[in-house]
């Protein structure tokens, strides 16, 4: 039998390539993306990491299994993956100040991708919950290897793709990975499948949020 993370991978492959493909994605490994852009990514994603982290603790809480557990609140504590350090260093370079931050609201797509994990944690089951995380990690951890190998001629730039291509950034992928995969086998099909569409919906807000950024999307009152 295939893992599920196999065939969540396969179902999500059309949004994958498009992430893949995306032209902040291509620009940032170009150097040409404008800094105004990134500048724009980095705000939203911020709210986009201070839900994850409060996910990972809220699905953590519903958990047993002590290693599943230690790993989700250890990731929500921003120790898995050095990816809180770098995004400190960047706000500084970028003077994103706290200020600035207080007057950006969250836009749409990344409202609505906070949304949907929130849903699951709510109306779904843990198994649901703690896969709508999944896509997070792993199209990250794929994007970085697939850029690191031109990398990127602007440093900062090029400190995000290394980020997502370390060592870090792997190991906890692939433990989230095989978290997702043990769920798999305990699951009934009906829960299997409620797995599998939250990660493509992941999947979904994950290629829509380089598109957000790309176009500075924003609330039209
Ligand atoms: C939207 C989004 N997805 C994934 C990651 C990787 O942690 C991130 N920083 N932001």
């Amino acid at each position: 039998m295939p893992t599920i993370t196999s065939i969540m991978r396969t179902q999500a492959e059309d949004l994958w390539n498009k992430s893949f493909n995306h032209p902040f994605i291509k620009e940032l490994s170009k150097g040409t993306l404008p800094m105004d852009t990134f500048r724009y990514y980095l705000k939203q994603d911020h709210y986009y990491l201070n839900n994850f982290s409060i996910l990972h603790k809220r699905i953590a809480d519903k958990i047993d299994e002590p290693q599943i557990k230690q790993f989700l609140i250890a990731g929500s504590e921003g120790l898995n993956d050095g990816e809180n350090e770098i995004r400190e260093t960047f706000f500084k370079e970028l003077t994103i100040t706290a200020e600035e931050m207080g007057t950006t609201p969250i836009a749409p797509n990344a409202y609505s991708y906070v949304s949907h994990m929130y849903h699951e944690l709510n109306e779904g089951t843990t198994a649901s919950a703690c896969t709508a995380l999944l896509p997070c990690y792993w199209l990250y951890n794929e994007i970085g290897k697939q850029l690191i190998a031109d990398g990127s001629p602007i440093e900062l730039y090029q400190q995000f793709i290394e980020t997502y291509d370390s060592p870090e950034f792997t190991e906890a992928t692939n433990q989230m990975i095989q978290i997702i995969d043990q769920f798999g086998e305990q699951a009934s099909d009906g829960e299997r499948q409620r797995m599998i569409t939250a990660f493509v919906r992941s999947s979904y807000y994950e290629l829509n949020f380089w598109e957000m950024a790309y176009v500075h999307e924003e609330w039209h009152n």
